[in-house]
């Protein structure tokens, strides 16, 4: 099967001369959970541009479902959501917002609605489904804006950080949101706490732009010193468990470390 992402080679200099990706080669294929993680800085947001088709990179390329590389020609099985929800909260009620993707696609009125109620039961936005966009407040657009690229159901998500202002509970009901699809995900952050209940498999983008590593989120999240590197540490679970407890058995999240303290009772 052809990966739904394949980028060789991909390199972006901002104008003034910054490289802020340097010869990135990163293949997912359908169904995968990657989390894409790295330092303030590092270069995670313009790699998601990048492979979102929303930057031209200055070198390589991005090819799409093994079809194509423009991205404008699948720009509906790509669902992008950049880390302002200012860029996805542009009418009058976030209702509409979070219609405006259906709609695009033809969806009738009736379909998108129904998609609509069912998204906003999910991110629990019932009670601001009519109010403008712009007196939600920071937690809550982040909600409507994952609502508006979730709306219109992408075969590949590319978030960033989505819960920067999020709430415990909230983050929660996003992680169950995108993670319950069949489809891929991408998922762009510089905190690795949550990354084990999300994805399956870490890409680690060092402060210079490159892809420093690539692999199991056991194998990259338990390994301290190329975290320290890169600028990053190991979620809290693995460092308190750290020396304790032998590396393939670290617990990686809450879950598992009490897992494990149960066991040992
Ligand atoms: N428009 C721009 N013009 C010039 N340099 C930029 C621009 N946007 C980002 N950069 C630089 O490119 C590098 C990578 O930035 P980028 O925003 O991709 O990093 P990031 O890993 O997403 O960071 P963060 O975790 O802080 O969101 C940084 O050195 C940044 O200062």
């Amino acid at each position: 099967m052809a990966p739904v992402i394949e980028a060789r080679g991909l390199t972006h200099e901002y104008p003034d001369g910054t490289t802020a990706i340097r010869d990135v080669d990163l293949t997912v294929d359908r169904g995968e959970r990657v989390a894409v993680v790295g330092a303030n800085g590092s270069g995670k947001s313009t790699l998601q541009l990048a492979l979102g088709g929303l930057v031209e990179p200055t070198a390589g390329a991005v090819t799409y479902f093994g079809e194509t590389s423009d991205a404008e020609a699948v720009r509906d099985r790509l669902g992008v959501l950049l880390q302002d929800p200012d860029d996805y909260l542009f009418n009058t009620t976030v209702r509409e917002d979070i219609e405006y993707g259906p709609a695009q696609l033809g969806q009738p009125r009736e379909t998108a609605r129904r998609r609509v109620d069912a998204l906003a039961a999910e991110l629990g936005l019932e009670d601001l489904l009519d109010r403008p966009p712009f007196r939600l407040s920071g937690g809550e657009k982040q909600r409507a804006a994952v609502a508006s690229v979730l709306a219109f159901d992408p075969e590949v998500l590319l978030l960033d950080e989505p819960f920067g202002a999020v709430d415990a509970r909230y983050r929660e009901r996003i992680r169950e949101s995108v993670t319950d699809r069949d489809g891929t995900l991408l998922w762009f952050t510089p905190s690795l706490d949550a990354v084990p209940e999300v994805a399956e498999r870490v890409v680690l983008v060092s402060r210079n732009g490159s892809i420093a590593a690539d692999g199991p989120v056991r194998e990259i999240l338990t390994d301290r010193t190329l975290l320290r590197d890169h600028g990053l540490r190991p979620p809290a679970t693995v460092r308190l468990f750290e020396g304790l407890v032998e590396r393939e058995k670290l617990p990686l999240t809450v879950e598992a470390a009490r897992r494990y303290l149960r066991r040992d009772e």
